[in-house]
């Protein structure tokens, strides 16, 4: 069943059993360890993400879990659902369900191409939408950057596959070790905010470095040596710092202090560029005078040489009265 689902040709048509809504296959977006999908035109041509699950028991829950996302607090939070069904294929049934296209760039392609300063936009970003969700009750799970997009007008992050998400006390279902905090040892797999936290402590420093780096026998001093040897990461260290130690309960407590490190680090700035001015104005003002001294040098200088020329001039006068 999985090869079948995992090689659809570009044109096939999947037409659910129940609900007889057709799907065109235009091209294959991802494939992962719990399933595939795919980019289909639906019949009024408009896009959607088809996911196919290798476990029909996945479907549910993902199902389930973006059903509660899209009623936490009227915010779309993940991907919004449109359609859960089966697809007969030969003799085989195998469950998929269709969601919203979410078109943007990769979260780490998108850092690499516009900018470093960009992680505390989206880290803003990304802490309001789990603080929602983290009220709703729901721990995200496998925050990780491979599902993050960023969409254009507004620039925005958006989170896809909610496959991970979990309910705040139980164990994390799904995890990936660099941005798990039970893999450095600095915490347990229960789902609650500060496990969400810990990994996009671990996605800034991702993203600041442009590489993932592999666990050292001190933890905590090879994280801080990380976070202290890249400036971009300057106005949010303490925020990095505080969610690796897990000392934050809340998504909203991290986004205050990262919203505090980027002002000081704006005020810092535009200390800095005022006292710089000052030091220009300082240096201005010596350079004037400097141009004052010289060009009162230059008029001495010119009169003399009025002087002397006048003189000059009168000599040759009386020389030539003598003869
Ligand atoms: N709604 C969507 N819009 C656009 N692209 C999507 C969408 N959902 C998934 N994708 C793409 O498909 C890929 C695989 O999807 P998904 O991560 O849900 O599969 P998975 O089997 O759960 O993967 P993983 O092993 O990472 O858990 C994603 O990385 C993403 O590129």
């Amino acid at each position: 069943m999985k090869n079948q689902v995992c090689n659809l040709r570009v044109g096939t048509t999947i037409t659910g059993k129940w609900h007889q809504h057709s799907y065109r296959v235009l091209k294959m977006l991802g494939m992962g360890a719990t399933g595939v999908v795919y980019l289909v035109e639906k019949q009024d041509q408009s896009l959607a993400a088809l996911k196919f699950s290798f476990q029909s028991m996945s479907v549910s829950a993902e199902v389930n879990v973006l059903k509660h996302l899209s009623k936490v607090h009227g915010k779309v939070l993940g991907p919004s659902l449109l359609d859960v069904d089966d697809w007969k294929i030969s003799t085989h049934q195998v469950s998929f369900y269709v969601m919203e296209y979410i078109k943007g760039e990769p979260f780490l392609s998108f850092i690499k191409n516009r900018g470093v300063e960009w992680i505390g936009v989206f880290a803003i970003q990304l802490l309001s939408n789990l603080n929602e969700l983290h009220q709703a009750g729901w721990t995200f799970g496998d925050l990780k950057p491979e599902n993050l997009v960023v969409t254009a007008n507004p620039v925005s992050v958006r989170w896809l596959d909610v496959g991970g998400t979990t309910l705040h006390g139980r164990s994390i279902k799904e995890f990936t070790d660099f941005y798990d905090r039970a893999h450095w040892g600095l915490g347990t797999r229960k789902a609650e905010p500060s496990y969400d936290l810990f990994a996009v402590a671990m996605i800034m420093l991702h993203a600041a470095h442009g590489k993932r780096f592999e666990k050292q026998d001190l933890v905590r001093e090879q994280l801080k040596k990380a976070l202290l040897s890249k400036s971009s990461l300057a106005p949010y260290r303490i925020a990095i710092q505080k969610a690796i130690e897990g000392k934050y309960s809340s998504a909203e407590e991290m986004k205050n202090d990262i919203v505090l490190g980027l002002k000081g680090a704006h005020s810092q700035s535009q200390h800095s560029s005022s006292s710089m001015k000052a030091t220009n104005r300082t240096q201005r003002s010596a350079t004037r005078k400097k141009v004052k001294v010289k060009r009162k040098r230059i008029h001495v200088l010119e009169t003399c040489l009025l002087f002397v020329s006048v003189m000059f001039m009168y000599l040759l006068y009386l020389f030539f009265q003598v003869l």
